[in-house]
């Protein structure tokens, strides 16, 4: 708009020195060139800017703003329209056809091109009619390729490009949330990792049940407690049962008692009496009318040597069922039988029948 008031003014100005010259003008004949053109172009204004253009400031504003509004929508048709005018404008169609190139295809920019041609051309329908005219429509085309035409064409060129989409399928990509382009570790990985605590939750749960177990299972053998009439002792290395039973196998194994005649012998309570494990004797003991000596097994008894001993030199027949009535007595003591019980009636009679004979 400012520069539309500028070419208004300067336009009345002209108009004004065009009925009104100054007295300088018309004593040195100088105003003859403006008759002329007057009656060539007698409406237009922008006609009429051209010479006060020259004499004025290069830039010519109204002559801008009027092509201008016409060079955003086809500029193209400047640089084609007027072949014979090229000497005067070799920038502007270097301009202009970087437009044309950029935006349109050729045949387009032929149609723009001949529009153009007869707007420029307008109502005077005069192809070249002066050089005021000539030069009126060069300049336009040269600040609008400058700044505003190619910043409109550029972008309208450029309004759809790339980087909106790029900001799009970040965001997609990061799917929930439109600010969270830093959440891409999700709690879903997290969640889908856990699995494994909740399976070492579920591995705990034998734990207990084994520790339930185990209470429930130990709890009788720990609680047991060994009663009263259990009197097992620990025996010492090499003296378990079956030691005792590879010592019993063996050949002369001596358990009956080393000085003994073979056979068995005629054991009377007094004799069995005197045989009681004391002063370097053996032990001897009766069970059912026969006499074992213990002395070799006290150290294999389970019961201990004590509890063995106390049936030395007499008969066991009652502490050993009082105890262990389940124990094979012949079968550990076999080797250790040493005769049978004789009363001392039968040994005294017998020793009396033996002396009457020699
Ligand atoms: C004087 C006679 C005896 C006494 C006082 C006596 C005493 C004992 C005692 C107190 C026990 C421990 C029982 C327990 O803790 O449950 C025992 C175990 C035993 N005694 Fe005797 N004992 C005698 C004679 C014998 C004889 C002559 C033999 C072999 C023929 C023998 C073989 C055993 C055996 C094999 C056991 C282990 C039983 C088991 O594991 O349950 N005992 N005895």
């Amino acid at each position: 708009m400012g520069w539309v008031g500028v070419g208004t003014i300067i336009a009345t100005a002209g108009y004004a020195l065009y009925h009104y010259p100054p007295r300088s003008w018309t004593k040195s004949g100088s105003p003859t060139p403006p008759e002329p053109i007057s009656d060539e172009t007698p409406p237009s204004p922008a006609n009429e800017l051209a010479p006060a253009k020259h004499g004025a400031d290069p830039p010519t504003p109204p002559s801008i703003d009027t092509e201008k509004d016409e060079a955003q929508t086809t500029p193209k048709a400047l640089a084609s329209s007027a072949p014979p005018l090229v000497l005067a404008v070799p920038a502007l169609n270097l301009a202009e056809e970087k437009d044309t190139s950029d935006d349109s295809p050729p045949s387009r920019v032929a149609a723009e091109q001949s529009s153009r041609q007869q707007r420029m051309i307008g109502p005077a329908q005069k192809p070249a009619p002066s050089p005021s005219l000539a030069t009126a429509p060069i300049p336009p085309p040269q600040q609008p390729s400058s700044a505003p035409p190619p910043s409109s064409a550029r972008s309208s060129s450029l309004m759809p490009p790339p980087p909106v989409p790029r900001l799009r399928p970040t965001a997609q990509s990061n799917g929930a949330s439109p600010t969270g382009q830093l959440q891409p570790p999700r709690p879903s990985a997290g969640s889908s990792l856990r699995p494994p605590p909740s399976a070492a939750s579920g591995l705990r749960v034998p734990p207990s049940s084994s520790s339930q177990l185990s209470s429930s299972t130990l709890a009788p053998t720990a609680v047991k407690k060994p009663s009263a009439s259990s009197r097992k002792v620990i025996l010492g290395p090499g003296y378990s049962p079956l030691d005792w039973a590879a010592r019993a196998a063996k050949p002369n194994n001596m358990l009956r008692g080393a000085g003994l005649p073979p056979g068995l012998l005629r054991v009377t309570p007094s004799m069995l009496k005197t045989q009681n494990g004391r002063k370097g004797r053996d032990a001897w003991t009766s069970y059912l009318g026969k006499v074992y000596n213990i002395s070799p097994y006290a150290p294999y008894h389970p019961g201990g040597k004590g509890e063995l001993l106390r049936g030395a030199g007499k008969d066991s027949a009652q502490l050993f069922q009082e105890i262990h009535p389940w124990v094979n007595w012949d079968g550990i003591l076999s080797e250790c039988l040493v005769g049978i019980l004789v009363s001392e009636n039968d040994a005294l009679a017998e020793n009396n029948a033996l002396d009457a004979m020699d």
